[in-house]
């Protein structure tokens, strides 16, 4: 079965057309880099709004079966920054090692990556990780925390993952 990664840029300005989305497609490309096993994108745009946050992100999970999802934008502390707050509400599990690991690695780019509650969960067989809204962020999270991914996503019964070691090296302690 062939993976499928969702990708939801969470952004009132983006989904209302005020600006253009650039973190979707920079997150869709970044993966197209980083994976050489197939895979499939489910990408959505949409508003800082919990409920459908929340919504959007049981549907790629349970109804399209992806086994990661990753978001963009909505982390930080303004009244509409609730992406994090979605998260946890419909993960089971939380995963805090990723949001550790994303911040230490973004404040050697920029002081105020300390300003993301971006964080990481599991739903089901569903990985699910929060980026900043900043496009640039994009990079900088994900080289970080991909090479944890696929053996993750191994232990939560997804599918084989695999990585182009000059993108980013896999990790797997044991091999399947
Ligand atoms: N999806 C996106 N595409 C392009 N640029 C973005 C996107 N999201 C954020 N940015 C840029 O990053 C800056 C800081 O992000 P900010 O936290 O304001 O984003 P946001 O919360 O997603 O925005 P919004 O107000 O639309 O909800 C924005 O001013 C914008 O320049
Ligand atoms: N790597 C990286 N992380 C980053 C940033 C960035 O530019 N690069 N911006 C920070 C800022 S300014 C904010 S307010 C928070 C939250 O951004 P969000 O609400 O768009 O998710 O992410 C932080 N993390």
């Amino acid at each position: 079965m062939i993976a499928k990664i969702g990708f939801v840029t969470v952004s009132d300005r983006a989904s209302t057309g005020v600006y253009q989305d650039l973190g979707g497609p920079a997150m869709v490309e970044w993966i197209t880099k980083a994976l050489t096993s197939p895979w499939q994108a489910v990408s959505r745009l949409i508003p800082d709004d919990q409920p459908t946050i929340e919504a959007t992100l049981r549907d790629l999970a349970d109804q399209d079966g992806c086994c990661l999802i990753l978001t963009t934008g909505g982390t930080g502390p303004a009244k509409r920054d609730v992406t994090p707050e979605a998260t946890e509400a419909v993960c089971e599990k939380m995963m805090p090692g990723f949001g550790e690991l994303m911040r230490t690695e973004s404040l050697k780019v920029v002081p105020t990556a300390i300003l993301s509650r971006q964080t990481a969960g599991i739903r089901g067989a569903s990985l699910i990780v929060n980026l900043p809204g900043k496009p640039s962020a994009i990079a900088d999270c994900l080289a970080a925390v991909m090479p944890a991914i696929p053996y993750c996503v191994d232990l939560i019964g997804g599918p084989f993952l695999e990585t182009d070691p000059a993108v980013c090296q896999a990790f797997r302690p044991k091999q399947k």
